[in-house]
């Protein structure tokens, strides 16, 4: 069977590798819709032998669509009701809906058994927590968590393509001993910018009253949803850094029982979507220039913490376009496909 799909946010970067996925994981489609705002309406794309133009999205883009990918930002919320009024599936990259009890939030290694009770929407969490839960959910299932302290060292490419081409730039200006400019980092709309190249920015999206960033409080209650523990204690700290496009956290987990580190190590290697990149006599860890492009978040650095009972460290690098926006959402469809459940 093949399914009539519509990207919304097409020429954005996810949009872009939602597209190089489709083709790369032969996805069953028979129509495909490349949608995306006014400004980008018209737009001629490639793919897979054909020429697609980009239409401006409007309510009635989705009469038709069975699934309605959405790359992320302000246009889900506009859209969804109205794709899924058409009848369409919509798994949305956005924050919009992650946190209505409504809207199964889903990553498909994780908590697949969350999907079957969606409403028309499946929300596709932050990429920094998909990353994360990936590598948290085998060791919770030996030992209940009992809390997490995380650390996030963020590729710009969250920040977009703009984003991308602002530290690339950033660079070349530092070589050629030219004026360095910050227009988009910490964020576009943010009142002060700040130089991302060789520094770091301890700050990704606007600072709530609680003194933490929306990217922080989204892992913190993220998490607990994918999960359905609601008593996990969690703290972030999500920063910005100098790299293209995967994601590095530090974190850090207490544990109901003691799990060895070898124990940990077996578990994440038997893990589908976890590659475990871990072995310190051999300097072998991960790093986000090994991540990025890949499917797989890579797992290293495993340690017991001496400080707590029941405490382990580990590092994951991710690549933040592919399994933390593009290859989660596509992978929820294909997981939605293989059960039959359109
Ligand atoms: O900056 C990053 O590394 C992750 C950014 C995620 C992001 C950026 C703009 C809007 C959103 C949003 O949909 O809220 C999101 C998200 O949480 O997925």
């Amino acid at each position: 069977k093949k399914y009539n799909v519509a990207i919304l946010g097409a020429t954005g970067a996810v949009g872009q590798e939602f597209l190089n996925l489709i083709e790369e994981r032969n996805f069953p489609f028979a129509e495909l819709k490349l949608l995306a705002s006014k400004r980008s309406a018209g737009k001629k794309i490639q793919f897979m032998g054909k020429e697609y133009t980009v239409e401006e999205a409007t309510d009635a883009s989705f009469e038709g669509v069975d699934i309605a990918l959405f790359a992320g930002g302000a246009a889900s919320k506009t859209f969804a009701p109205a794709a899924v009024k058409a009848g369409a599936v919509v798994i949305d990259n956005s924050s919009a809906f992650r946190m209505d009890p409504e809207v199964p939030l889903v990553v498909p290694e994780v908590n697949p058994e969350a999907i079957a009770s969606h409403k028309g929407i499946i929300a596709n969490p932050n990429c920094s927590t998909i990353i994360m839960v990936m590598a948290l959910k085998p060791l919770y299932d030996v030992s209940k968590i009992k809390r997490i302290v995380v650390s996030t060292y963020q590729a710009v490419s969250g920040g977009g393509k703009e984003a991308m081409a602002e530290l690339e730039e950033q660079v070349k200006a530092i070589n050629e001993g030219r004026e360095v400019v910050a227009n988009i980092l910490p964020g576009a709309s943010l009142a002060k910018h700040y130089q991302i190249a060789f520094n770091l920015i301890p700050q990704i999206d606007v600072f709530k009253e609680n003194l933490y960033t929306k990217e922080e409080m989204k892992m913190i209650d993220e998490t607990k949803k994918i999960m359905s523990d609601d008593s996990l204690r969690i703290t972030a700290t999500t920063v910005r850094v100098p790299v293209y496009r995967s994601h590095a956290e530090s974190v850090n987990v207490e544990f109901e029982d003691e799990i060895s580190v070898e124990k940990a190590r077996e578990v994440l290697a038997a893990f589908p979507g976890v590659t475990l990149t871990d072995n310190p006599d051999e300097q072998v860890y991960p790093m986000p220039l090994e991540t990025s492009g890949k499917d797989d978040v890579e797992v290293g650095r495993i340690r017991k913490d001496y400080s707590i009972d029941n405490g382990l460290n580990f590092w994951v690098c991710g690549d933040q376009i592919r399994k933390g926006a593009a290859l989660n959402a596509l992978q929820i469809a294909e997981y939605m496909i293989e059960h039959d459940m359109f």
